[in-house]
Parts: C-alpha cells; sequence; structure tokens
C-alpha cells in the first residue's frame, strides 16, 4: 500500500492540544453563529467568503498552539499566517471556519479543522463541527466520533457509490467541478456536496459517504485532517494519479478503498 498513515511518536502528544485549541477555537465560532454578521469575499469571487469570526477562531487556535507547542510552524487559512505545509519538522493546519457560506448562512455544515503534520505528512488530526457537537479525532490508534471508534464503509459497487467532489468555489475551478459532477453521475451511484471538505473528509471516515474527488489541488486546511482521519478509519487517499496524498499533491482521491481504482480511473485526466 501507499497510503498507509505515517507513524509518529509525537503524533498522540499533538493530538490532545489540537482537540483543546479546535474546541476552544470552535466555541468563539459557535458564539457568533446565527447573529447578523458582515460576509467579506476573497480572491475567488463571492463564494470565496470570510467573516471576522473566522479571524477570531484562527487567532484564538493560534495562541493556543504557540502556547503549548511554540517552536512549530503553524500554517492557516487567514490573513497572512503561512499558506504551505512545510516538507521538515512539526506544523500545525488550521481551517478556522471549513464552510463559511454555510456558517455565514446558519446552515449547521462547518467545521473547525486542525491537523498535525510532521516532515509534510498529516498525522493527527482534529475535526469539531460545533453547531452539531460532532467531534472526529486521531492520532497514532483508531479514528473517532465522539469518542467511538469509526471505520470507513464497504460499499464496493461503484454505481452504488456515495461521491462528494469537494471543490469549486473558485470560478477559475468551475469547469473541472462540472465535469467532475458529470463523472460521477455517468460512472458512480450519486452526487453529494455539503459546501465543507473536511464535513466530507469526516463523513468518509465514517462510512456515511463512499468517496470524496477533487481534480485540482485543494488547501492544506481543507484537506489534511480529513485525509488522516480517513487512513486512520481504514480508507485511502491518493493524488488524481492514483500516487499517495500529501499537501500539494494535484488533486485528491479519498475513498473507502474498496473501489480506490476505479475512481482514480475515473477522474485522472491522463487516460
Ligand atoms: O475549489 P476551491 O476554490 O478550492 O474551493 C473548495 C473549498 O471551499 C470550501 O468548500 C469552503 O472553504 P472555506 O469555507 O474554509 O473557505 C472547502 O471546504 C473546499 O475545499
Ligand atoms: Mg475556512
Amino acid at each position: 500500500m501507499t497510503d498507509e498513515p505515517i507513524p509518529s511518536a509525537d503524533a498522540d502528544d499533538r493530538l490532545a492540544a489540537a482537540v483543546a485549541a479546535a474546541e476552544r477555537g470552535g466555541a468563539v465560532a459557535l458564539d457568533s453563529f446565527r447573529s447578523a454578521l458582515d460576509v467579506e469575499t476573497k480572491a475567488d469571487g463571492p463564494m470565496d467568503a470570510v467573516t471576522a469570526v473566522d479571524r477570531a477562531v484562527q487567532e484564538r487556535i493560534f495562541e493556543s498552539v504557540g502556547d503549548a507547542y511554540p517552536d512549530d510552524a503553524v500554517v492557516g487559512e487567514e490573513g497572512d499566517a503561512l499558506k504551505t505545509v512545510p516538507d521538515t519538522g512539526a506544523a500545525w493546519v488550521v481551517d478556522p471556519i471549513d464552510g463559511t457560506v454555510n456558517y455565514a448562512k446558519g446552515n449547521r455544515v462547518w467545521m473547525t479543522s486542525i491537523a498535525v503534520c510532521r516532515d509534510g505528512e498529516p498525522v493527527a488530526a482534529a475535526n469539531y463541527a460545533p453547531a452539531t457537537d460532532d467531534l472526529y479525532v486521531a492520532g497514532s490508534g483508531d479514528a473517532r466520533r465522539n469518542g467511538d471508534p469509526v471505520t470507513v464503509g464497504d460499499t464496493a459497487d461503484p454505481n452504488a457509490l456515495l461521491v462528494n467532489p469537494v471543490f469549486g468555489v473558485s470560478a477559475s475551478h468551475r469547469r473541472e467541478l462540472s465535469k467532475a459532477v458529470d463523472t460521477v453521475c455517468i460512472e458512480f451511484g450519486d452526487v453529494r456536496r455539503f459546501g465543507c471538505a473536511q464535513a466530507a473528509l469526516s463523513g468518509v471516515a465514517t462510512g456515511e459517504l463512499d468517496a470524496v474527488a477533487s481534480t485540482v489541488e485543494l488547501n492544506a486546511w481543507d484537506t489534511a485532517a480529513g485525509v488522516h482521519l480517513i487512513r486512520r478509519a481504514g480508507g485511502r487517499a491518493t493524488d488524481v494519479h492514483g500516487d499517495r496524498w500529501r499537501p500539494g499533491s494535484t488533486g485528491l482521491i479519498a475513498s473507502n478503498g474498496e473501489a480506490h481504482d476505479a475512481l482514480v480511473d475515473a477522474f485522472d485526466p491522463v487516460e
């Protein structure tokens, strides 16, 4: 296998700090959920939203991580934080609110996501959905939801797979998204889209979904934690060509593993 989780001796210490930081940050976000918010748009167009709450949550998480591990690198979606995961050392990858459009509209599908990476690979993950109080975590052991172990599903028939194309907020990704949705409709069971990549990836880890697909590079904060959860839940995560996924890879196919090659064949642009 090319997509086993990387063992890391310090993953479990940092996992405890990741959970604490996700809960602290998530509580800040929950305080303002379903209140009147000013929604600003970022470089990628009107679906690329940010609010003052996203920035406040990121700040809270950075404080929490900085207190516990002051020498670690910290990557974050908002502001001028580092945007890529360093190839060496320990790094924290933070999406303060994944699903800001949902959050701002009062939809409960959004998550505060934190991954810990070691030498560029995710080794621990905490995805917290404050509005539903669901917490998904994995360090060096089982993936867990609210303390209970979870595993990926066992659907193997391509025609029965629920596939979530998780990209396409940027205007520049719309054509690729449309092709990916077409591929799902023609070659697999049905399409799901949540507006929160970490919710989709967490859903693959628990068997609620069978696969997540992107044919374009995604940001580390939208992917790293969920990929680690899926690997620890028994699934697979590769790039669009079927090679081991890591932050910076081209595309992402993350699945229950049962029909992974069929998914890669269908989405890989190289025939
Ligand atoms: O195609 P793009 O522009 O990379 O956007 C896709 C990303 O946007 C999101 O749906 C929303 O992310 P944010 O709410 O954190 O901005 C992610 O979950 C998803 O990965
Ligand atoms: Mg975000």
